[in-house]
């Protein structure tokens, strides 16, 4: 289990965190979630001893890392795939870190295995791709066994079949009863991951919910309906209480009522439906929403606005 608790973090007086609490259950993948600059990055370092907090704590199985006997077997963590020294070979790396943590040689070659890098076990890592620098780092985090591990954007460069076997193994260690915290911007990939998600920014939490509460909380549920006769569908949905915009001649998007209710009123106004669609929020929508306002720079791109508002 991982509790981070009023965690603060000031870089030359500007804040990084502010009071920064929350707490990451072993069987789940959290998604750790956040614009860039959020502070996922500064929580992950302090939760591996690599930074000091300006104040709060934070800790991994009820202490600060550093005070584990075998940190390495504690927590393992993907921070900086290029932290490995480039001119060694993968197997060597591996080696000296198993060496100085007291590891045996042979769980190099489980975890070289494990992350498919058995072919080049003996290459230099410095010629790696990105998407094999990323499953370097993951064999170095797995290296000790340990109960938990934190991920920072693992999918970063690697091809649809790399993001599948991240998201596989993430949900393996889960299954294993492992604390599992992934950080991602990846909006699709994190909904197919994570079973909960904390989503930070400017450094403060703005929401910790499980994917299902979050995206319902923070969701605009609403109809997609094509209709021969979308002004009378329109106007009876209206006086209903739905808020009712005109996509274009044909089709209503339609908010306040599910899809069995605006069947309902089509029956009612005797209009004949085309189609008749419920839309769910996605995950990427109901983050946008909460993190709208906290994108420090944000694109010019608007999102385009339905043609007509029906009043
Ligand atoms: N060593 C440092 N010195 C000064 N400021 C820093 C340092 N590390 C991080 N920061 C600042 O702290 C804030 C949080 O950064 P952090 O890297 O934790 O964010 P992040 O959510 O991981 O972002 P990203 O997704 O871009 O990696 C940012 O404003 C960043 O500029």
């Amino acid at each position: 289990m991982i509790e981070i608790s009023h965690l603060s973090k000031d870089y030359g007086g500007k804040a990084a965190l502010s009071d920064v609490s929350f707490t990451v259950q072993p069987g789940q993948v959290t998604g750790f979630l956040g614009p860039n600059g959020a502070g996922k990055s500064t929580t992950m370092r302090i939760l591996m001893g690599l930074e000091t907090a300006s104040s709060g704590t934070a800790t991994i199985m009820g202490r600060p890392l550093a005070q584990h006997p075998a940190p390495l077997r504690t927590a393992g963590a993907l921070l900086d795939a290029r932290s490995l020294h480039p001119a060694r070979k993968a197997r060597t790396s591996l080696l000296a870190l198993a060496d100085s943590n007291g590891l045996p040689a042979q769980r190099v070659d489980e975890v070289l295995e494990l992350t498919g890098l058995g072919a080049v076990a003996d290459k230099r890592s410095g010629g790696f791709s990105l998407g094999m620098g990323q499953r370097l780092g993951i064999a170095a985090a797995l290296l000790g066994d340990p109960q938990v591990l934190l991920f920072d954007e693992p999918v970063n460069g690697l091809d649809p079949e790399g993001v599948t076997w991240v998201r596989r193994l993430c949900r393996d260690l889960a299954s294993q009863g492992r604390t599992v915290l992934i950080s991602s911007h990846l909006m699709s990939e994190m909904a197919q991951t994570a079973d909960r998600v904390v989503v930070i920014g400017r450094g403060r939490i703005l929401a910790d919910a499980s994917l299902e509460e979050f995206t319902s909380r923070l969701g605009e549920n609403h109809v997609l309906v094509g209709a021969s006769d979308t002004t009378a569908l329109g106007n009876a949905l209206h006086a209903g209480g739905a808020d009712v915009r005109r996509l274009d001649a044909n089709r209503l998007d339609v908010r306040g009522f599910d899809a069995a209710h605006v069947g309902r009123v089509a029956f009612e106004t005797q209009v004949m439906l085309s189609e008749l669609t419920q839309v769910k929020t996605s995950l990427e929508d109901a983050y946008l929403r909460l993190t709208a306002a906290e994108v420090e720079y944000r694109s010019g791109v608007q999102t385009p606005q339905p043609q007509e508002v029906l009043r």
